[in-house]
């Protein structure tokens, strides 16, 4: 275990162990408090530029600036539309064309306040900017929280697929203020919380029996969720620590993506369908497509979609609202995965809950024959 841990009243710091690129996920409950000292010891002098969305930015915005002020001042604050569309070439110009009139400069920082959507697009306009300045992490979705924010995967969408053009940049600082989820809407939580429940089915499964027990507590707030959030915290942060640029391991935390960013991609990356949705439409779809190759017992698939579906999780492509897409077209999404090596398709597979795998060479006719049983739905293409 390399991720080192240090429990605090009432939350927790996990250490990203990363040589001189390591850094701290602050989590707790008023977290966003101690913002303004952490960074001004990051960065003695410096000043920062707030990039979030307009809906963050009006329910907390205040909070942020209150906790910055007199610590470190704010060179701009810019704010995107809420939602995946700004994940895109025309935010991101946009975004770094307003740092680069506020003067941001290298030694200055970038703050991503919001969920994956800002701190993916924050992120990446960090690592450009003038060739790279730091940026620090304040999650305010619980995906942000528990996955998002942590790991420097930055980047945005394009026709093409999910997160094609983009960059390994890590943050300097994480901080994650649990209180900030109170105002997050059901929906956004539930998706968040599939990535939660996939640490539990990557190699955790007392996690999942614990969660299958709890979930209630999570969704409720108060302890149950500080460690939910903080046990999927050090389970990224262990993983990355070991395999930062997705080498081998890394691909793990990819479990339900394949199949799930075909079908968000499909959607058009519209509110139709958010990412944790498609994660636990996908993570399914991994298991049901593993029993299927004879790697897992079929009852395990049933008992991860019982779970999702008991919060209120869409678990088959048919719950997609709108229509479904052929398997040629999910086909031909998948074949864009970045995990894709020589032409030849990688999958998360698994064996049982808590026991998943990377496998490569899967043959396409197999995960076509698959997909074309699974789109119960008459397609739409
Ligand atoms: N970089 C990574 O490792 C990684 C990991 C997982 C997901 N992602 C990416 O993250 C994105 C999804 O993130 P997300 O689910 O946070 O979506 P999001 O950023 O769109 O946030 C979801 C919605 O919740 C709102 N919101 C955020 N915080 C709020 C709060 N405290 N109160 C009220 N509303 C709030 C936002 O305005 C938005 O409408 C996807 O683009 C996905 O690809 C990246
Ligand atoms: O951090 C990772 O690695 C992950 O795979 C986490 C995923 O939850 C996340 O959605 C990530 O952005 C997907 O990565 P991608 O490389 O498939 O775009
Ligand atoms: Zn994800």
């Amino acid at each position: 275990m390399t991720a080192e841990t240090r429990t605090v009243p009432s939350g927790e710091t996990v250490r990203v162990d990363l040589g001189e690129r390591a850094y701290d996920i602050v989590i707790g409950p008023n977290a966003l408090s101690g913002l303004g000292g952490l960074v001004a010891a990051l960065a003695p002098g410096a000043r920062v530029a707030v990039v979030s969305d307009e809906t963050v930015e009006k329910l907390h915005g205040p909070a942020l600036r209150a906790a910055l002020s007199g610590r470190v001042e704010v060179a701009a604050t810019i704010t995107v539309p809420p939602g995946e569309s700004s994940k895109c070439f025309a935010e991101l110009e946009r975004v770094v064309g307003a740092l680069l009139d506020a003067r941001v400069e290298r030694g200055d920082l970038v703050i991503a306040f919001g969920g994956g959507v800002v701190g993916d697009l924050a992120g990446f306009a960090a690592a450009v900017l003038r060739r790279g300045v730091r940026y620090v992490q304040v999650p305010t979705s619980l995906l942000a929280q528990v996955d998002s924010s942590v790991g420097g995967k930055t980047g945005i969408d394009t026709a093409h697929g999910k997160n094609l053009i983009g960059a390994f940049h890590q943050p300097a600082l994480v901080v994650a203020d649990t209180a900030l989820l109170d105002t997050l809407s059901p929906r956004e939580f539930r998706a968040g919380y599939a990535e939660v429940a996939k640490y539990g089915l990557i190699d955790d499964p007392a996690f999942f029996a614990w969660l299958e027990g709890s979930w209630r507590e999570v969704f409720a707030g108060g302890p149950a969720r500080i460690r939910a959030i903080a046990t999927s915290c050090r389970a990224k942060a262990r993983v990355v620590a070991a395999d930062e640029r997705e080498a081998g391991q890394r691909a793990l935390l990819n479990l339900g993506h394949t199949f799930g960013h075909a079908f968000e991609a499909d959607a058009g990356f519209t509110g139709r369908l958010v990412h944790g949705e498609a994660v636990a439409i996908g993570m399914v779809l991994a298991f049901g497509f593993s029993a299927k190759l004879g790697l897992c017992d079929p009852a395990d698939e049933d008992r991860v979609a019982r779970h999702l579906a008991a919060v209120g999780l869409p678990t088959r492509p048919s719950h997609i609202e709108g229509g479904l897409p052929s398997a040629d077209r999910l086909m031909d999404l998948i074949r864009q995965d970045k995990k894709v090596e020589r032409g030849n398709l990688t999958f998360v597979l698994v064996e049982g809950i808590g026991k998943a795998f990377v496998r490569k060479d899967v043959p396409e006719t197999a995960v076509r024959e698959f997909l074309l049983e699974r789109l119960e739905s008459r397609p739409k293409s």
